[in-house]
């Protein structure tokens, strides 16, 4: 396969939050054109790869892109044009050595995500494939339909609310299918909304269009959630609806203690109100249950919890694969959440996949806090066999289209994908 361009273009586009964002159009010398969105983070770890945004406060309060755009239309369209790659990883490799840093922040770790996600679409498009198998093809990954978990319940630094916990999201484990995992996301979310409005909580959303009630307690909220499963007529735990939690902890750390809906805790008192809540609810996966900084904490979390529950690691991880090895070794975490732009491309992520596989890790792939229509993630999940997705709401537009495109995908196959968490 030959990989060669006739042009590359970005524009600034908006996300879901009404910051800008971008969107690269690539054109194959065949004439196919792809195009790919940029999502972007809020409660975002220290590590990450490093956006591009113009601080001129004279446009989007100093989050412009165009800089970013200009590199793609610039620099970057100057080394790609005209050019034959192997495939969509020599691609990324030549945009990591045009950059020259390690955290991307040179070009912008936006532009450079941008053009690396529509490589791998020209790749697939140039081999006559979908989006999910040429990535199964390159990862070496059985395909697999991931179980969708979908974020309910908004707080930390996605809502406006009092609630320390960032996300709440229904599990649907014990769904036979992918259509009836999001029926059952779906009906439970309904159920919800009716739950919170009859006990008068505020109904209005956070970021990620989960409910954002007027709550602290994140035992409250847990609460409320496992009679919403149940009013839905399903089972609450991991034979019908699980819970997940996000806490997002490193939000809510001040170097030495975390503030929990006012109460002041040390790294081993919020690991027994995780035991608590592991023991009184049906939450079978707590993802930066602790903060980036807290790695000593983090071990003793694995250690206390990690052959119960699923711990995943988000800030902590960066979906970095030397982050990720380290961490491996030092036995924090059994579990890693994976978002392309905390690295910057598609060939550093599914890397950061193969280390997860090897060490029987278990992965969800994400979307981020600030989303474009792009359902990108969706094609990763299944095409990297990862058996877990994340994607927020069932009931926003950005946030559905993610599990939209699984659907399709799970219709359009003569011989039904597996489903679930393998
Ligand atoms: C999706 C998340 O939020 P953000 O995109 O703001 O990092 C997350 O923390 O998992
Ligand atoms: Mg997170």
């Amino acid at each position: 396969m030959t990989l060669r361009f006739s042009d590359v273009h970005a524009v600034e586009i908006l996300d879901s939050r009404a910051r800008p964002t971008l969107a690269v159009t690539l054109t194959t010398a065949a004439g196919t054109r792809v195009r790919a969105g940029v999502p972007s983070g809020d409660s975002t770890g220290s590590r990450e790869a490093v956006e591009v945004r113009d601080a001129d406060p004279a446009r989007f309060a100093g989050q412009g892109v165009t800089k970013a755009v200009g590199h793609v239309n610039g620099e970057i369209a100057e080394a790609l044009l005209g050019r034959d790659f192997g495939s969509a990883a020599d691609v990324d490799a030549a945009l990591v050595e045009l950059d020259g840093t390690p955290g991307k922040s040179r070009l912008g770790a936006n532009a450079i995500t941008g053009v690396s996600l529509a490589a791998a679409r020209a790749q697939a498009a140039t081999g006559g494939m979908d989006l999910w198998e040429s990535l199964s093809a390159v990862a070496g990954t059985a395909p697999r339909l991931p179980v969708p978990h979908f974020n309910v319940v908004n707080g930390g630094a996605h809502a406006a609310n009092a609630l320390d916990f960032q996300e709440f999201m229904l599990a649907p484990l014990g769904a036979p299918s992918l259509a009836d995992a999001v029926r059952a996301g779906a009906e439970v979310y309904g159920r919800l909304q009716a739950r919170l409005a009859a006990a008068g909580h505020a109904t209005g959303l956070g970021d990620e269009g989960g409910f954002a009630p007027g709550l602290d307690s994140p035992e409250e909220v847990l609460t409320l959630l496992v009679e919403a499963i149940t009013d839905a007529g399903y089972t609450a735990g991991r034979d019908g609806i699980a819970i997940a939690l996000d806490p997002a902890a490193s939000e809510f750390w001040h170097e030495d203690h975390y503030v929990v809906a006012g109460d002041h805790l040390s790294s081993d008192q919020l690991i027994d109100r995780y035991q608590q809540i592991v023991e009184r609810f049906p939450v079978w996966s707590i993802e930066d249950g602790l903060a980036e900084g807290d790695r000593d904490g983090w071990v003793r979390l694995t250690a206390r919890l990690g052959d119960r529950i699923q711990l995943m690691g988000d800030d902590i991880f960066v979906t970095d694969p030397a982050i990720i090895t380290e961490a491996i070794d030092r036995g924090i975490g059994n579990s890693a959440l994976i978002k392309v732009n905390q690295i910057g491309t598609v060939t550093e992520t599914l890397e950061a996949m193969r280390i997860c596989r090897n060490a029987g890790y278990a992965q969800m792939v994400s979307h981020r806090s600030g989303e474009t229509e792009d359902a990108f993630i969706a094609d990763l999940a299944v095409g990297t066999g990862a058996g877990q997705i994340k994607s927020g709401t069932p009931a926003r537009g950005e946030r559905v289209a993610k599990y939209n495109r699984l659907m399709d995908i799970a219709d359009e196959q003569a011989r039904p994908l597996p489903f679930g968490i393998g």
